[in-house]
């Protein structure tokens, strides 16, 4: 499977086309719009969200709420548009006001000055309209193909936030995931521990008071999965790459780990390596999962566990050095509006980025074109794994 985004943020919409998705899947466009809402959820976003109700049009590839097995395409309309209509519009403009309006002050910690160079854009409004996070909306619509893809294997995904702004989650236990599922739900910061997710709150308001913005840590879970997944043979065939490359192009993400991460620098291979059993019921299983659900590249069968780190967000009301490139002098910033903290949010979208590496691996290997062989395919290999 493959997809591809189009659209500006403050374009009329956001569009993606999904290739490979195979036939007979149920699909509504309310399995997508629950995922949309739930990306525009969380403490500390901007006034945007309360712009925009995302909701998914399927304009091709499902009929009666199956899949065909022919392209899928989303679009998602920025309700925004209608206030930039004169500046994001298609066709030429030909007035002075449009010059005065470009953007020549880049950002530090945004694509701005860079995007501006590589593209030669002398306004910098060319370079954030695409690498605005706005985009992820869509990203979020082709991942909840890939979650009902998934769902329907009985493979379950879940994402929550660990840490912000210094603030960790010291209670992260649940009894399943549909019980992490649920308690992410309810909380402001998608974070299990309660107490906790008061003291990041108050830790976004802060920063937000002080024109300031924090980022954090987010983590996705996934259960249900086959073993062997991905493979050892080829660089590029190794699914823990794929998942840290999906992890790291979400925007402001800038570290990935998995299972325990970095801490395995720090400990000896006896305290690492999760030691292998087997019983008749389950076949193989691990004592402990410290690799996170990957060996040599491929899935154990035990949990998937991937942590990304994500940076404060670049616009500041409180405004850092940078320079203006028609004038080549220092400024100070001046903002409109920014979200503070958007890691709750990018917890939706790191589950999203996950599900759609581990929908595309899983078609690769067990068949292409129809659900109910990829099942069929699956079942066989499992009983296979277990007895081997
Ligand atoms: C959900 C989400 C919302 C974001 N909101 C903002 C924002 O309001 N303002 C901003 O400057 N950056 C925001 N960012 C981060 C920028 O998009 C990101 O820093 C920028 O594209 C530069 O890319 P890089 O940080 O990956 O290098 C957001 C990121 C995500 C994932
Ligand atoms: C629009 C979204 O996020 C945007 C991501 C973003 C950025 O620079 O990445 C900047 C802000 O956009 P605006 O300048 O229009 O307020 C965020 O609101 C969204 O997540 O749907």
């Amino acid at each position: 499977m493959r997809y591809l985004t189009a659209g500006e943020s403050h374009g009329p919409q956001l569009t993606t086309i999904l290739e490979g998705v195979p036939a007979g899947l149920e699909l509504l466009a309310e399995d997508i719009n629950t995922e949309l809402a739930r990306r525009q959820k969380g403490h500390g976003r901007g006034r945007r969200m309360q712009i925009e109700t995302d909701r998914a049009n399927i304009t091709s590839g499902v009929r009666h709420g199956v899949t065909l097995g022919s392209p899928i395409a989303l679009v998602v309309e920025n309700k925004d548009f209608t206030h930039w209509r004169n500046i994001m519009g298609a066709d030429p403009v030909d007035n002075q006001e449009e010059v005065k309006r470009q953007i020549s002050k880049p950002r530090p910690g945004h694509a701005d000055l860079n995007g501006a160079i590589k593209y030669g854009h002398r306004d910098m409004r060319n370079v954030l309209e695409r690498s605005s996070a706005r985009e992820t909306t869509v990203r979020v619509a082709a991942g909840a193909v890939a979650k009902k893809l998934l769902k329907s294997l009985g493979i379950e995904v879940a994402g929550h936030v660990l840490e912000i702004g210094g603030v960790k989650a010291e209670n992260t236990s649940y009894d399943s995931i549909q019980q992490l599922q649920e308690l992410t739900e309810a909380s402001p910061v998608r974070c299990l521990d309660e107490e906790a997710a008061q003291q990041m709150m108050k830790a976004i308001d802060d920063a937000k008071e002080n024109g300031d913005s924090i980022g954090g840590i987010v983590e996705v879970v996934v259960e249900g999965v086959p073993t062997g997944l991905g493979s050892h043979v080829h660089y590029d065939r190794k699914l823990d790459g794929k998942l840290a490359s999906a992890i790291m192009s979400i925007n402001a993400f800038k570290g990935v780990e998995i299972g325990v991460g970095f801490e395995a620098a720090r400990k000896p291979g006896s305290q690492v390596h999760d030691e292998i059993l087997w019983s008749e019921e389950e076949g193989y299983t691990r004592k402990t999962n410290n690799a996170g659900g990957l060996e040599g590249g491929m899935t154990t069968g035990m949990p998937i566990v991937v942590r990304g780190v994500m940076k404060p967000i670049p616009t500041l009301y409180k405004p850092l050095q940078s320079i203006d490139i028609e004038t080549k002098e220092p400024f100070q910033a001046s903002i409109e509006r920014s979200d503070s903290c958007a890691v709750p949010a990018a917890s939706v979208i790191a589950e999203a980025v996950i599900a759609w590496e581990l929908a595309n691996v899983i078609i690769d290997q067990f068949g292409h074109d129809r659900m109910d062989l990829i099942r069929e395919n699956i079942e066989r290999h499992e009983e296979y794994a277990r007895k081997f």
